[in-house]
């Protein structure tokens, strides 16, 4: 594989708060012959995303908030349902997620458990997104969340029955990838049935 891809050149086509960019290169076809293409590669950074889940309660917190993107393909009201996540700013994953957990749902926890990473969207993007579950109790809450006024972020915190947020998933109320893995994640590993 090692020698598929030759002469990569990135070309900025924009940055703002994000990159889009032009990567132009010749890949060497099944067949052996070479073919240039050029595809397009949107680049926002990487992020990290976590279940938040009380086992006793059988409860996890999810977060509501705006999403322009989903508003302009299908989502008239613009809101997605989603795990608590955020963009790692230079980061590390797991101090990226604990900072996101405080600032969006107002609990504070010490330590969160590593679960995998995936591409969010590798056709398009180049993000890769890091995968968390951690445990939630009353006692670890410490503000009411919602996101930093600074940003003008607006999020709404969610706790329903792990058994409404599976059943969202075939309503079509929750449409987020991300948030629709853990939560199967949860289900695969029965992780409300071991005590
Ligand atoms: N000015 C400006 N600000 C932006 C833009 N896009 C996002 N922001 C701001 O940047 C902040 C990002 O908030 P985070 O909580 O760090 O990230 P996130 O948007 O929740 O992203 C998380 O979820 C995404 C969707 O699944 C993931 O793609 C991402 O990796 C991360 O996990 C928010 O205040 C948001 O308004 C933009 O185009 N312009
Ligand atoms: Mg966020």
């Amino acid at each position: 594989m090692g020698n598929k891809i030759k002469n990569v050149v990135i070309n900025t086509l924009y940055k703002g708060w994000a990159t889009l960019n032009e990567v132009s290169f010749s890949y060497k076809m099944k067949n052996e012959s070479w073919v240039n293409q050029k595809r397009e590669s949107y680049d926002r950074g990487d992020g990290a995303t976590v279940l938040l889940y009380n086992k006793v309660k059988k409860t996890v917190i999810l977060t509501k908030q705006f999403r322009v993107s989903t508003f302009l393909n299908g989502n008239d009201s613009g809101f997605v349902l989603e795990t608590c996540a955020g963009m790692l700013d230079n980061d590390q994953p797991e101090a990226c997620i604990i900072r996101e957990i405080e600032e969006e749902t107002g609990y504070r926890v010490n330590s969160v458990t590593k679960l995998f990473k995936a591409y969010s969207s590798p056709g398009a993007l180049t993000e890769i997104l890091h995968y968390f579950i951690t445990e939630y109790s009353e006692d670890m809450k410490v503000n009411e969340g919602g996101g930093l006024d600074s940003e003008h972020e607006d999020i709404e915190v969610l706790e329903m029955p792990f058994e409404f947020a599976v059943n969202m998933i075939t309503t079509g109320e929750i449409k987020d990838i991300k948030t629709i893995c853990l939560l199967q994640y949860a289900q695969i590993n029965k992780i409300f049935n071991n005590s």
